[in-house]
């Protein structure tokens, strides 16, 4: 029998992984959806046919897995609101919040439960995504297996060892779309000045990047020897990339990651005592 699965929550992170759960072929009627109002309750119950309800604590009642996916300002009051009922029910639990760690969140739901953090990114909306997962001591293999599948459905899951490396995952995953999105505003900027038509800039510099992402995908070569490739010697490639390396972007890169990771520790500190 397929697991029962309920969502607290159903915004965007939420529906993306219901979407992806439903095309995985995973039962409308297995999946519950939560939230304060109907009126957020109702596009994932038109679109996907699963249950909802405005009560978290019976929608946890029958679950199998429970996945949080409430922004993290207001994931202590959920969480001690569920308290009794997940110590009863004993699910494995998802935490896809940024920045709060399982210390804190066991801390709320009374602790001793078989939880896993998560650090998603939004182009799980588009079944693309790439997620960081971590287990606690509780979580037994056949749960990090269910962990696996549901993330599974809606993009790449990488385990880490240890929780504070899902700062890093942050670092690089969870935050990394908007860095992509920065280099596109860039390019579209940079090629306007050149003369093309914002549009087309736009459209070439993102086709660009999807080419480039498939073909480091499916390649046997490394970023670098696919980035030697492209370098004619004394052509054209090569003076746009000695600019950027002389300009720094890798220092800038690291710096930028750096402070990412640091505001995710500070974050952690800062959500945890509230
Ligand atoms: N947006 C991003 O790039 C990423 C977001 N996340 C995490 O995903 C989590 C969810 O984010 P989004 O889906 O973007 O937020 P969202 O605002 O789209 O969805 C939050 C949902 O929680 C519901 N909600 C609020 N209070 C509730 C309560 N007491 N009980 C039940 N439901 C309640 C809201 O009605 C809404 O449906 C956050 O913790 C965020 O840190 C993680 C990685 C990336
Ligand atoms: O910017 C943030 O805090 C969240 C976490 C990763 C992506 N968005």
């Amino acid at each position: 029998m397929a697991s029962r699965v309920t969502f607290i929550g159903a915004g965007n992170m939420a529906s993306a992984i219901i979407g992806g759960m439903i095309d995985n072929g995973h039962p409308a009627t297995a999946i519950t959806a939560t939230s304060p109002s109907d009126a957020f309750l109702a596009p994932v119950h038109e679109r996907y046919g699963i249950r909802t309800n405005t009560d978290n604590q019976a929608a946890v009642r029958d679950a199998d897995i429970v996945v949080l996916a409430v922004k993290p300002q207001v994931m202590r009051e959920v969480c001690e609101g569920l308290r009794d009922t997940l110590q009863r029910q004993r699910p494995l639990i998802i935490s896809v919040a940024a920045g709060l760690t399982a210390e804190s969140l066991q801390a709320w739901m009374g602790g001793g439960l078989p939880l896993v953090r998560c650090m998603p990114n939004t182009p799980s909306l588009v079944g693309a995504g790439a997620a960081g997962l971590y287990a606690t001591a509780e979580v037994s293999d056949e749960q990090r297996a269910q962990a696996t599948e549901l993330l599974e459905a809606v993009g790449l899951v990488e385990w880490v060892e240890q929780e504070a490396l899902l700062d890093a995952v942050t670092a690089v995953s969870g935050s990394g779309p908007a860095y992509f999105f920065l280099m596109f505003e860039a390019m579209e900027e940079a090629g306007v000045k050149l003369g093309l038509p914002a549009e087309t800039a736009r459209r070439l510099a993102i086709q660009t990047a999807l080419g480039a992402a498939r073909m480091a995908q499916q390649s046997e070569l490394t970023p670098d020897r696919l980035k030697r490739n492209v370098m004619s010697p004394g052509g054209t490639t090569e003076r746009a990339v000695e600019h950027m390396e002389q300009a720094g972007l890798r220092g800038i890169v690291a710096d930028a990651m750096d402070a990412c990771a640091a505001r995710a520790r500070e974050m952690a500190e800062e959500l945890g005592q509230r």
